[in-house]
């Protein structure tokens, strides 16, 4: 008697993440009530089960669906209002500006909707996002059924969404309040930065972190000048602040980590934070590099980041994972650094971990819920399939994903978005782009 489950996804080749390393060829997963219930062969799955509805991809590989660890999804709207300059000119002069003229709840709205279909169709099923408004964002992610980890923002100046630390924290609480039972969404804290929240805000954010045994999720040693900025002015590094304030713990999320010393290596890994890497974002800023063979090597846990779409400029963790794979070789000057399967358990296991979620999410197991990425490996650009990681990884485009799901939903269809309407988020973002457009005009007109 064979057990009926909702769904049955046949797959030429699933990479489950854990185990590491390994690649099922004719396999298949069943799924019911939005949860993993097996990994299986192909020919035992039809004994065992009946799906509801059976979905067959004989020439694709599945894998758990991406998570991006490091967002800030409504600056899909800013992506390429300033480009080609270094962090803190490209903040000061262009994106805080932008953001202080026109950061409220429906560019939240729009933008984050905005990123959400390019994440989903780039095979994203989760992200970690630090924005303004955090509770539009999350009733954006629960409606088009996207995970997502929402930041309780702390920044020492005020924005439309908060005027002082102490509201940003208890606006943030709010929103963990008014969405904490819905299984789509978790949350963090987000202080945005050492040199842009002081001691006393973090002592009181880690008091709060350590009640709600919450992660916490911050820019750090970003660039070189943030480095020297600090030891300059306050005679200390900014990792060693964090650590005297006791905020180097399992909890951490360190995003970006281009300035590290061999010693403050070793406090990370014995520290057990976490660290988000962002290749194209460091890249593009000119920021440094993060060196994730050594941090690997320490037992760091890795995750990858896009961070927003103003200074990557894409949302797409198939390119992320390539660039992570190759800058890794480059930087460690070895060709054996991060290899593909290492770069792609960063993208799904390493952030499910970051985020606190790794009995969740991440991988293909039994109990987790099914948050699945298909890719379509038939194309020439991946033929032959030698190794469906390596075509992955080192040669595959996200316009090969061809199917979602998440929680057992199917977001994307044979490459279609099931619950977006993609036209009409379209003309919202170019309506976005006029305004901005025309603002940006009067403020040059006003500057020069
Ligand atoms: C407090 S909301 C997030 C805040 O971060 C800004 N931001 C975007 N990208 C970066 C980056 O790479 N380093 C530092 N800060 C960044 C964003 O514009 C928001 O103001
Ligand atoms: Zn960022």
């Amino acid at each position: 008697m064979s057990e009926t489950v909702d769904l049955l996804i046949e797959a030429g080749w699933i990479v489950p993440v854990e185990p590491e390393g390994v690649i099922l060829k004719d396999h298949c997963v069943a799924i019911a009530d939005g949860r993993i219930k097996a990994l299986l062969p192909r020919s035992q799955a039809h004994e065992q089960f009946q799906g509801e509805e059976t979905v067959r991809l004989p020439d694709h590989m599945l894998t758990p669906g991406f998570v991006n660890a490091h967002t800030h999804a409504a600056m899909s709207l800013l992506r390429g209002y300033a480009d080609d300059l270094p962090l803190m000119t490209w903040l000061n002069d262009h994106i805080w500006p932008a953001e202080g003229h026109f950061v409220g709840p429906e560019f939240v709205r729009d933008g984050s909707e905005l990123a959400m279909a390019e994440m989903i169709r780039g095979g994203t099923t989760c992200f970690n996002d630090m924005y303004f408004f955090p509770d539009i964002v999350a009733r954006s992610a629960s409606r088009l059924g996207l995970r997502a980890s929402l930041g309780m923002i702390v920044i020492e100046f005020p924005s439309a969404w908060a005027a002082n630390p102490a509201e940003y924290l208890s606006k943030g609480l709010e929103v963990r309040d008014t969405f904490k039972s819905d299984p789509l969404l978790s949350f963090c804290f987000a202080p945005h930065a050492p040199y842009t929240v002081s001691d006393d805000s973090l002592e009181r954010l880690r008091g709060y972190a350590d009640e709600l045994d919450a992660p916490v999720h911050m820019h750090v040693h970003e660039t070189a000048a943030e480095v020297a900025d600090a030891e300059r002015e306050q005679g200390e590094r900014p990792l060693a602040r964090l650590e005297r304030l006791g905020l180097l713990n399992p909890s951490l999320m360190a995003v970006h980590m281009t300035q590290l010393t061999d010693d403050e290596i070793g406090r990370v890994a014995e520290n057990g934070a976490s660290v988000l890497h962002c290749p194209e974002s460091n890249l593009k800023l000119a920021s440094g590099f993060c060196p994730v063979a050594r941090l690997d090597a320490a037992g760091i846990n890795l995750a990858l980041g896009t961070d927003g779409a103003a200074s990557n400029n894409d949302l797409d963790m198939i390119g992320e994972m390539r660039t992570a794979a190759m800058l890794a070789k480059a930087v460690a000057d070895d060709a054996a650094a991060l290899p593909a399967s290492r770069v792609l358990r960063m993208a799904t296991l390493g952030g499910a971990r970051a985020l606190g979620l790794e009995n969740e999410i991440g991988s293909i197991e039994a109990g987790k819920w099914a948050d699945l990425t298909a890719i379509d490996l038939s194309p020439m650009a991946t033929q032959p399939v030698y190794n469906p990681v390596s075509q992955l990884v080192y040669a595959a485009s996200r316009d090969q994903v061809s199917d979602v799901w998440v929680a057992g939903r199917r977001l994307l269809q044979d490459g279609r978005l099931t619950a977006i309407d993609e036209m009409e988020l379209r003309e919202r973002s170019r309506e976005w782009g006029r305004r901005l457009e025309k603002a940006h005009g009067e403020y040059k007109e006003q500057q020069a």
